[in-house]
């Protein structure tokens, strides 16, 4: 018998059994996106390891400020009630829903639980089927290769307006009214032929595996930012903020790092980040540690200043409590966050949509992980065209120039994985 449960806090649906009955087994697999069904999967992959999932055994939608509230009490009614038999015990094995967070407080929050998620962690895979009955476990064959994309057209809006909306907000900055905004532009690609988001997807684990490569309903892309792990107790975080485009010489690549370490503006917007993220961390954690100074990630496209910061939760703390807290940070909102969420609303002229929203999974534990929806893009329901953002920060001595050319590069990963081109 399927329940819908519905929120009084909020507009909510909820579609589940009144049990779920999971079954975790071991299996041999390489490579996890090579099994993926042409639609509707989920995917979550990090440098060869990670979960994917298709087939749907249960979903929650909901919508307001309360959705971080409500989806954690979805999943704990879910979860205290599900049998599991979980022959693995890792981080993603057992029950399992993937997600995704608009990042916008009045937005939307989803959940979905596969009916089969495929995972694998440190040399170890497995095979988790979920629904109301258990049947035997599913063969697991790659897939057929995804389809290559027709040319595509993008289309990068008006930029001109966008670098007038960051001298904007400088001029709001220099008038003390906030320390940091985060602006956010779009880009539109159009196909010829609806696209198999396997394409941009393989390509994006294969060419950034320090990423964390994502598809969550036509949400996807590799976000270098992981908002929040929670595993065993332990949480981590890893805040990016400061960033420096590659040249593509390696050498004058290791000078630019050199000097990124050493920018006042790039240390200045990175501590807020830093600090809201800590901050927040502190209100749950019993002892919270970050690296003394931060470190120069490298990327392919861009380099960034990266602090990783950890802490020690109580035992029972679900991931999707502390995420809650922690959105938005000031690497995708601003400083103070509230007059920086407002100053967004008010002249950033975009709707965010699921991009800098919260995007992962929690498993029965209420372990998981959740990154920053970054590197992205939300694919249209045809097909047919998808929307591309990137965001800066913007600080007293940003320049409005320099932050279409920090967006261009943001924007490189996915526009380059929409490429026909292997
Ligand atoms: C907002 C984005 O990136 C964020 C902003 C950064 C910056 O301004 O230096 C760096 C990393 C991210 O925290 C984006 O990629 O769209």
């Amino acid at each position: 018998m399927w329940i819908v449960v519905t929120n009084p806090a909020g507009p909510a649906a909820s579609d589940a059994p009144e049990r779920l009955l999971v079954r975790t087994r071991p299996v041999e697999v390489d490579d996890l996106l090579a099994l993926l069904p042409e639609r509707d999967f989920l995917a979550w992959v990090h440098d060869g390891d990670g979960i994917v999932g298709w087939g749907r055994a249960a979903s929650f939608d909901v919508t307001g400020p309360d959705r971080f509230a409500a989806a954690s009490r979805w999943w704990d009614e879910l979860r205290h009630q599900a049998v599991v038999r979980d022959e693995i015990e890792a981080a993603g094995s057992g029950l399992v829903a993937f997600g995704t967070f608009d990042f916008a407080a009045d937005g939307a929050g989803h959940l979905t639980v596969p009916e089969v998620v495929v995972g694998r962690r440190d040399g170890r895979a497995w095979v988790s089927t979920i629904g109301s009955a258990i049947g035997p476990a599913p063969e697991l064959r790659p897939t057929r290769r995804p389809d290559r994309p027709g040319p595509v057209t993008f289309d990068d809006g008006d930029v001109a307006a966008w670098t007038a909306t960051v001298a904007a907000a400088v001029e709001r900055i220099e008038a003390d009214q906030l320390d940091k905004v985060v602006l956010a532009r779009d880009c539109r690609a159009d196909f010829e032929r609806p696209l198999d988001v396997r394409w941009p997807l393989t390509r994006l684990a294969r060419d950034y595996p320090a990423c964390w490569t994502f598809h969550v309903d036509g949400f996807f892309g590799s976000t270098p930012e992981m908002l929040l792990r929670l595993d065993s107790g332990l949480v981590t975080s890893r805040v990016l903020a400061g960033t420096i485009r590659r040249t593509g010489d390696d050498a004058h690549d290791a000078a630019l790092a050199g000097s990124l370490a050493r920018s006042s503006k790039d240390l200045e917007e990175h501590e807020y980040a830093v600090r809201s993220v800590s901050d927040a961390l502190q209100a749950h954690c019993s002892a919270v540690t970050r690296s003394e100074a931060p470190f120069v990630l490298h990327l392919p496209n861009v380099m960034h200043l990266a602090t990783d910061i950890a802490g020690v939760v109580p035992d029972g703390t679900s991931v999707l409590s502390v995420v809650a807290d922690l959105h938005p940070s000031a690497a995708v909102g601003g400083t103070p966050t509230a007059e920086a969420v407002r100053l967004i609303a008010q002249i950033e002229g975009l709707d965010r949509g699921r991009y800098a929203g919260p995007v992962g999974w929690i498993d029965g534990h209420g372990d998981g992980e959740w990154g920053i929806g970054l590197r992205s893009a939300e694919l249209a329901p045809d097909g047919r065209s998808a929307r591309l953002f990137a965001g800066c920060g913007i600080v007293a001595d940003s320049v409005p120039a320099d932050e279409l050319a920090e967006s261009e590069a943001k924007l490189i990963p996915v526009r380059t994985a929409l490429s026909p081109r292997d």
